[in-house]
């Protein structure tokens, strides 16, 4: 009965779990989170990797990203002021103890969009978060949408299409995600995104009215 109590108070204190969104680049994740992020407004907050990777079209730094120098992101990592940090198609990316925290101070649901590396990472962390995979529903999609997105060379692409078919196979393995949702049609991703997240949602939505 008291543990009970205290077990409830102990999470009610610690705030909402974080959900990790990861996948293969291209698989829809931002596009999903970006539709979370309109919907819940005040509920969900954006956890800003750094990245060192040139902004795209449209991208906003300190929104997007924190778009940094290579030498200034290795400093700030040897400082210790990253929860984990990847390689990923030969640039740097990594989110900050900072960038977390911030999302927390507002008793936002904290998103990471993250690789599997920094799945791996987040792993050995105290951050207990909810670990949804998005998946394409085949390599053919997930290159057709990569390439009508229109931001990498080809290069980066085809780094990209490796990554993905490693990260395709390390889903399936059991224990490393809570849900894998494949994206095929974006309503239904979104559908199941949200039924994944609903008892979340509700203790934020709940802590807001009271
Ligand atoms: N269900 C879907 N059907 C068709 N196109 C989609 C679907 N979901 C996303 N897309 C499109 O696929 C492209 C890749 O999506 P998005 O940029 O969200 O992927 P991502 O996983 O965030 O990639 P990255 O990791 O590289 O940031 C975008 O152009 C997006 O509009
Ligand atoms: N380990 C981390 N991976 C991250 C982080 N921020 C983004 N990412 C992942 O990188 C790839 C490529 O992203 P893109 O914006 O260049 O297309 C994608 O899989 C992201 O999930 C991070 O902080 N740490």
């Amino acid at each position: 009965m008291y543990m009970r109590y205290f077990f409830r108070l102990f999470s009610a204190m610690a705030g909402p779990r974080p959900v990790v969104l990861s996948g293969p680049s291209g698989a829809g994740k931002s596009t999903l989170l970006k539709n979370l992020l309109k919907e819940y407004e005040g509920v969900f907050g954006f956890s800003v990797s750094h990245t060192t990777r040139s902004p795209r079209p449209g991208e906003e730094n300190g929104k997007d990203y924190h778009y940094v120098t290579r030498e200034y992101m290795q400093a700030s990592i040897d400082k210790g002021e990253f929860i984990e940090s990847a390689v990923f198609s030969g640039n740097m990316y990594g989110t900050s103890k900072a960038s977390v925290q911030a999302v927390k101070d507002k008793n936002l649901i904290c998103i990471l969009d993250i690789d599997m590396q920094g799945v791996r990472a987040v792993k050995t962390t105290d951050l207990n978060p909810i670990y949804i995979s998005i998946q394409p529903p085949s390599m053919n999609i997930l290159e057709k949408r990569l390439r009508d997105r229109n931001t990498e060379s080809e290069e980066s692409l085809q780094k990209r299409l490796d990554a993905a078919q490693v990260d395709m196979e390390i889903s399936k393995e059991p224990g490393i995600f809570d849900i894998v949702i494949v994206n095929d049609n974006l309503d239904d991703a979104y559908g199941k995104l949200k039924d994944a997240l609903i008892e979340e949602i509700k203790k934020v939505q709940k802590n807001n009215l009271s």
